[in-house]
């Protein structure tokens, strides 16, 4: 165990031979964390050459949906493999946050895809059950950085609210790199959500079956996930 940057935080290292996105094996070391502020099971995944002077990183909240089972409503497994992918070539930090439905947890939000297949918006939805619109809170993420002894990092994301958290918990963002738009017709309706809510998807290149000027279909929700 190693004491962290980052007050009573401690890391523990496992060394674990992984496959990184479509780009075959390579090793790569977990690092768990005692006492983040959140007490979350978060998880550090440290690709070298990690311990650069900006290196890249991935900020990437859980969607066991997507990212275990390949579901087409949103576009979070595309990405997690498009990050590993990116890694797997320059090296870098996953960070695999365990802010299942951007916070409000695994149940809540598939009674959120249930709201969905109305008219509902993913982030109305959630205000609907009562819950925040997006409830995640990168403080732990920033810990989990410090306490790698990370204070400057290139963040691939096109939240900016990643960045702005980032910043106010002392981690430098020297670069926003944008991750890709996986566009499908089952998470066009989704993702034109998250435009309206900020996500920076025009910097990003649009990817996937609806990409190069397909049309998108406005009702383009699946009823599955
Ligand atoms: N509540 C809720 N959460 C969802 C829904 N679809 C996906 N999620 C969760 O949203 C999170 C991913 O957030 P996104 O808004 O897709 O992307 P982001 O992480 O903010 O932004 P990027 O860094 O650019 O990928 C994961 O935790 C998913 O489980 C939904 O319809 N409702
Ligand atoms: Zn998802």
């Amino acid at each position: 165990m190693t004491g962290g940057a980052a007050g009573r935080t401690a890391a523990v290292r496992a060394r674990v031979p992984v496959r990184l996105g479509r780009a075959g094996g390579r090793s790569c070391e977990l690092v768990t964390f005692r006492g983040l502020p959140d007490d979350g099971e978060h998880l550090a995944c440290l690709v070298p050459p990690w311990d650069t002077p900006a290196p890249l990183v991935r900020l990437h909240s859980e969607c066991l949906t997507g990212d275990v089972l390949g579901s087409a409503r949103c576009d979070c497994g595309p990405q997690l493999e498009e990050a590993l992918g990116m890694l797997a070539g320059q090296g870098g930090v996953l960070l695999y946050l365990r802010q299942e439905g951007r916070g409000i947890g695994l149940y809540n939000k598939l009674d959120a895809y249930l709201l969905q297949d109305g008219d509902t918006d993913t982030f109305e939805a959630n205000r609907l059950l009562g819950r925040g619109a997006d409830e995640r809170d990168y403080g732990a993420a920033a810990v989990m950085l410090r306490t790698l002894g990370l204070r400057r990092v290139r963040l691939l994301t096109n939240n900016p609210d990643k960045e702005a958290q980032l910043l106010r918990h002392g981690v430098e963002v020297a670069e926003c790199v944008p991750t890709g738009v996986h566009m499908t017709p089952g998470n066009a309706a989704y993702l034109e959500a998250k435009a309206r809510s900020g996500h920076r998807l025009g910097d990003a290149g649009v990817r996937g079956a609806c990409a190069g000027g397909v049309a998108v279909p406005a009702n383009g929700r699946g009823g599955a996930v």
